[in-house]
């Protein structure tokens, strides 16, 4: 991993009346890496993402998307043109759609967001489907979801969605994700079966990750380098070993 990194944020501060929810932090994610985000409830995480992302905008300090500043570029625009994509910690997916058009439409709003109906009668429409329901298969296979793939999302558990919505992700085949408590509320199982997605994006479909999560277990087994935030602050940056020996972080997060 050398060379430019991926995303590149430098002093980032945003305040929300008397509250720093972000105070001055700065931090990069390597081309190819997986890195995670990780802090105790208020530390400033997700407003750290919404400012990332063009979702919030930041007081001050500075976005660059693949050495390319983005900085006030709205969720949009960062999302077709950055090709950088985030989730949120709620589960959205068509609940009436079976998991296949979920991802096609995924795919549609991304490459041809001007044409009204992906599933409309005539020939371009039926190549382009055809192109997309490839792609989406492949995921579907990858994801785990190939048995349920003809049913409604709706019908599905909350962690067949979220596995849905990742892998809906994945269809404008982006070059970084950001996601926001991907395993929360989530069973085992399915946890498992997140993070073999995950890594195959990364490995296999050449996705860079920044991922928020609480589940210690899974940051410190997936993540290459963690950061850790502490009101609002930059409290810690390394090795997931060295994140979780060290004492500032111990006593901040993990509980002494
Ligand atoms: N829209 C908002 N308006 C006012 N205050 C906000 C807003 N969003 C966040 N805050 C405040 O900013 C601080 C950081 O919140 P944030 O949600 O970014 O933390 P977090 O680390 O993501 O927390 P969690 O792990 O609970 O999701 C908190 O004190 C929160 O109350």
């Amino acid at each position: 991993m050398t060379g430019l990194p991926i995303l590149e944020i430098s002093n980032l501060t945003k305040s929300y009346g008397a509250v720093k929810a972000v105070d001055d932090v700065s931090i990069h994610v390597e081309r190819g890496e997986i890195a995670g985000l990780i802090g105790p409830n208020g530390s400033g995480k997700s407003t750290f993402f919404d400012c990332s992302t063009g979702l919030a905008k930041p007081d001050s300090g500075k976005v660059r998307l693949d050495g390319q500043d983005i900085t006030g570029w709205t969720l949009n625009r960062i999302a077709r043109e950055g090709r950088m994509l985030r989730s949120f910690q709620k589960t959205v997916v068509f609940k009436s759609l079976d998991v296949e058009e979920n991802l096609i439409i995924a795919g549609q709003m991304f490459s041809f967001p001007w044409l009204f109906s992906t599933f409309g009668i005539g020939k371009l429409s039926r190549s382009r489907v055809s192109g997309l329901r490839e792609r989406a298969q492949d995921l579907i296979r990858m994801a785990g979801l190939w048995d349920v793939r003809k049913q409604p999302a709706g019908n599905l558990s909350g962690g067949q969605q979220k596995l849905i919505q990742f892998a809906s992700m994945l269809m404008p085949e982006p070059k970084l994700i950001l996601l926001d408590e991907p395993m929360a509320g989530i069973n085992p199982k399915i946890i498992e079966r997140v993070v073999e997605t995950i890594l195959y994006a990364n490995k296999s479909l050449g996705v860079s990750f920044l991922i928020i999560e609480h589940n210690i277990d899974v940051v410190t087994s997936i993540c290459r380098r963690v950061i850790v935030l502490d009101q609002g602050r930059k409290l810690a940056e390394g090795l997931p070993q060295e994140i979780i020996n060290d004492q500032r972080v111990r006593e901040a997060y993990l509980g002494g």
